[in-house]
């Protein structure tokens, strides 16, 4: 039996984000092993469990673009505060007493292939815990979390080690999975 006809892209996978650093990474860790091309688009920041917001923000992504667009959210969850997100970082790191500085950077991508299709999501996690800044500053919250088994935080690592070890390093290598099951084929390939 003839296996199935892979599924017809209209246009190459646009990466969206608003967000030089990610755009960055995702280029160094995807390579050329799947096509996409990039558009920065601010999509709103959404509130809610982190896979729902990043399923939401692909649905925007999807609409807007009309065509197949893959997002991506990302956090840093402390264990002390059941793994409440983000924003809170320098509040925790200053005022708190908490004992527990375990935490897990997380990120979650989604790809919808078109507006109104529902979003396939891919999850990277990387425990490590929160430390007093090392490293240059140039993004986020990066000097500041130290992956287990490292003596260096994610800026001070070489970019192709954090790439390896990553939360955005993980899920990519679920995307790249997929694509390579899914065998998509790019009907206009005008990607660059
Ligand atoms: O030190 C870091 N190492 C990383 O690997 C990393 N990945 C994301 N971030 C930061 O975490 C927040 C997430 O917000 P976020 O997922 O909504 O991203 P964003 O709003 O910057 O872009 P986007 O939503 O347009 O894609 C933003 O402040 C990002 O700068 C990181 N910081
Ligand atoms: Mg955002």
């Amino acid at each position: 039996m003839a296996a199935a006809a892979a599924r017809v892209l209209p246009k190459a996978v646009t990466f969206v984000t608003g967000n030089a650093k990610k755009l960055e990474e995702v280029r160094a860790i995807l390579g050329s092993s799947i096509p996409f091309q990039s558009l920065k688009l601010d999509l709103p920041e959404l509130q809610g469990e982190p896979e729902d917001i990043s399923k939401e923000k692909a649905r925007m992504a999807a609409s807007q673009v009309n065509g197949p667009v893959l997002v991506e959210d990302t956090c840093l969850c402390f264990n002390a505060l059941k793994g409440l997100p983000g924003p809170y970082i320098k509040w925790f790191l200053e005022k708190t007493g908490h004992e527990d500085k375990s935490a897990f950077a997380m990120c979650i991508f989604s790809l919808a292939l078109g507006p109104g299709e529902e979003p396939i999501t891919f999850v990277g996690k990387t425990a490590g815990k929160i430390v007093p800044a090392r490293g240059p500053a140039d993004f986020g919250w990066d000097p500041v979390f130290q992956p287990d088994g490292f003596d260096q935080t994610y800026a001070e690592m070489p970019k192709s080690v954090k790439n390896q070890i990553s939360h955005r390093g993980k899920a990519l290598a679920l995307v790249k999975e997929h694509f390579a099951a899914a065998n998509y084929k790019v009907q206009n390939n005008e990607s660059a």
